[in-house]
């Protein structure tokens, strides 16, 4: 018999790449939900879901991720990132159901200056990283049996918006840029986390929430992958390094965001793509795309 899945927030970046891999998995029944018609601030609305669809697994796609407007938006974003997630751990402990859940390099100070392990004293420096958090330590608290934590960082994707596609457009209409190069860390393309998530993630069994980091493999700062982004996309716009002091921005960001992955490729022996290979596929599809688009 076919397993149901839930996956919230499914206009996401995350959530569209699961939906363009899920017919890969047909052992699985997928129900792709967004905002408008499944809220997960609406725990009645949850609870009737997943139990009218037989629900065995949800995916938390969904979250607020504006890391600067969170902070004049606080209690929007504590509803869904932490209220809303703490909801859907206790309706996967009522029902029986595993929750696999979403977060971010953004819940550490970024005063590291080794990968982070798992179990590093988190500290977030913003809104949205202390929401993320809040989630997070809801989940454990209600811990529902066998789900996942899996904290990720510079998620970019064909889909939705992100650095990569903001780089591109900006590549487009500028000679030259100014990027932050002392805050370092390791992008993540969507759609390599959507595979392990798919591949992996909806098999692993724990008695307990398990937390797990995510990233492709190396490590830059934002001015070496804006950098990369233009070489990529064959754009001949400077790219100048400056310091976190010269682009003054609403929410503070950690200066070191790189996030130990050894649960995952040494315990699950999971192999990881490098970031530059996986940023060349995406580059390589959203030109594709636009090529389609125009003729
Ligand atoms: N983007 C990044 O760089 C990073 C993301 N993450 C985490 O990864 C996960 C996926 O992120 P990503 O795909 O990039 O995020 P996106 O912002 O691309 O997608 C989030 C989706 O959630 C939806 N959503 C927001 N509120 C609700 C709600 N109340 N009910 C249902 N859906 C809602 C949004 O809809 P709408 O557009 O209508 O608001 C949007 O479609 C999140 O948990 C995020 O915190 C972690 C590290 C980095
Ligand atoms: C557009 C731009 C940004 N930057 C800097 C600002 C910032 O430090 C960095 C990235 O900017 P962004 O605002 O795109 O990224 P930001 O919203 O900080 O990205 C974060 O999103 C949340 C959801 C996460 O969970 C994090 O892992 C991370 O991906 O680049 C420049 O230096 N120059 C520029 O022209």
């Amino acid at each position: 018999m076919k397993k149901n899945i839930l996956v919230t927030g499914s206009k996401g970046q995350l959530g569209s790449e699961l939906k363009e891999l899920a017919s890969d998995y047909p052992d699985h029944e997928f129900f792709f939900t967004s905002r408008e018609d499944l809220d997960i601030c609406n725990k009645k609305a949850l609870k009737e879901f997943v139990t009218s669809n037989q629900i065995e697994t949800i995916v938390n796609c969904a979250a607020y991720t504006a890391v600067d407007k969170a902070e004049s938006e606080p209690k929007l974003a504590d509803e869904i990132n932490h209220l809303a997630v703490k909801s859907l751990a206790e309706i996967s402990v009522e029902k029986n159901l595993r929750l696999i859940h979403i977060s971010t390099d953004y819940v550490f100070n970024g005063k590291g200056f080794r990968p982070y392990p798992t179990d590093h004293p988190t500290d977030p420096l913003n809104v949205y990283g202390n929401t993320k958090l809040a989630g997070e330590k809801a989940l454990i608290t209600v811990n529902p049996k066998n789900s996942m934590i899996i904290r990720t960082s510079w998620v970019y994707s064909s889909f939705g918006n992100n650095f990569v596609k903001t780089m591109l457009r900006l590549g487009k209409e500028r000679k030259e840029l100014n990027v932050i190069c002392d805050q370092v860390g390791a992008p993540t393309y969507a759609r390599d986390l959507a595979r392990f998530i798919l591949s992996r993630g909806l098999k692993v069994k724990t008695n307990q929430v398990a937390v797990y980091h995510f990233s492709n493999e190396g490590v830059c700062s934002w001015y070496d992958f804006a950098r990369e982004i233009m070489a990529d996309a064959g754009l001949e716009c400077e790219v100048n390094p400056i310091q976190t002091t010269a682009y003054p921005t609403l929410a503070k960001r950690p200066y070191y965001s790189l996030m130990d992955k050894s649960r995952i490729t040494t315990e699950l022996n999971y192999n990881i793509p490098n970031w530059k290979d996986s940023l060349k596929i995406c580059i390589q599809k959203l030109k594709e795309t636009s090529v389609r688009l125009n003729s």
